[in-house]
């Protein structure tokens, strides 16, 4: 099957208009067939020896968001005391999740141990089915904007909080928790640009030929 230029450029166009969002959610709910479509996209992502380790929580109860924002401020305000005091302002000034507004959660965990203790690919490199995961995420991050919503990862927050709320057994890892939903717009840039605290850096000096080579300023 070959990708024509029409679905070729559509497939850049959402990956330069992706974003991670947080604060532009609406109180729209995200219809079944259309998180099944992203669930899938996910499901479909590459995974080391076709592990597939990953297992996906949705989270739509109040209560249960209330628990994991909780877990997030605490998170937050032990993150903020890291930042030199010139950056501990403007770190606080930026809104670093939507687990509330968002109408899903969605926890994507990690089951190191699915599918047997030998898989092909992470015989040296155990940490693969991690990144498998992650592989996932960013499938479902892709096919969200897709679908015209929003998706933002949220990390600031310690497993126990989520492990205790979302009853996540001892052998699973959390990867990665993402609020999803409709939103009112999607910024141009990422907010951290935007807002001034790191730049896009200029991929020319990321390129390396044949060898390692040390850039200067
Ligand atoms: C693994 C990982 C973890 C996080 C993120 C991303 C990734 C990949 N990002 C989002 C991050 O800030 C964002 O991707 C960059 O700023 C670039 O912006 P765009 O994603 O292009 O909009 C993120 N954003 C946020 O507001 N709170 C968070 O806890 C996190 N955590």
């Amino acid at each position: 099957m070959n990708i024509s230029d029409v679905e070729r450029d559509a497939l850049y166009k959402v990956i330069y208009a992706r974003r991670d969002v947080r604060r532009e959610f609406l109180d729209k709910p995200i219809a079944d067939d259309v998180l099944a479509r992203i669930l899938s996209a996910g499901h479909h992502a590459p995974s080391v020896g076709f592990m597939q380790p990953w297992d996906f929580i949705l989270v739509t109860e109040q209560a249960t968001k209330q628990a994991i924002k909780q877990g997030f401020d605490l998170a937050n305000a032990e993150s903020a005391a890291q930042f030199s005091e010139d950056k501990r302002a403007a770190y606080q000034n930026i809104k670093l999740e939507g687990i509330v507004e968002s109408p899903l959660g969605i926890c994507v965990t990690c089951d190191r141990q699915r599918n047997g203790p030998v898989v092909i690919g992470r015989t040296i490199k155990p940490e693969m089915d991690l990144y498998s995961t992650v592989c996932a995420i960013q499938n479902m991050w892709l096919a969200a904007r897709a679908e015209n919503i929003g998706l933002g990862w949220v990390s600031i927050i310690h497993d126990q909080v989520l492990r205790d709320t979302l009853a996540i057994p001892d052998h699973i890892d959390i990867i990665g928790y993402l609020c999803l939903g409709y939103v009112s717009k999607f910024k141009s840039k990422p907010e951290l640009e935007e807002f001034g605290w790191l730049p896009r850096e200029n991929l020319e000096r990321l390129i390396h030929k044949e060898k390692w080579s040390v850039k200067n300023d």
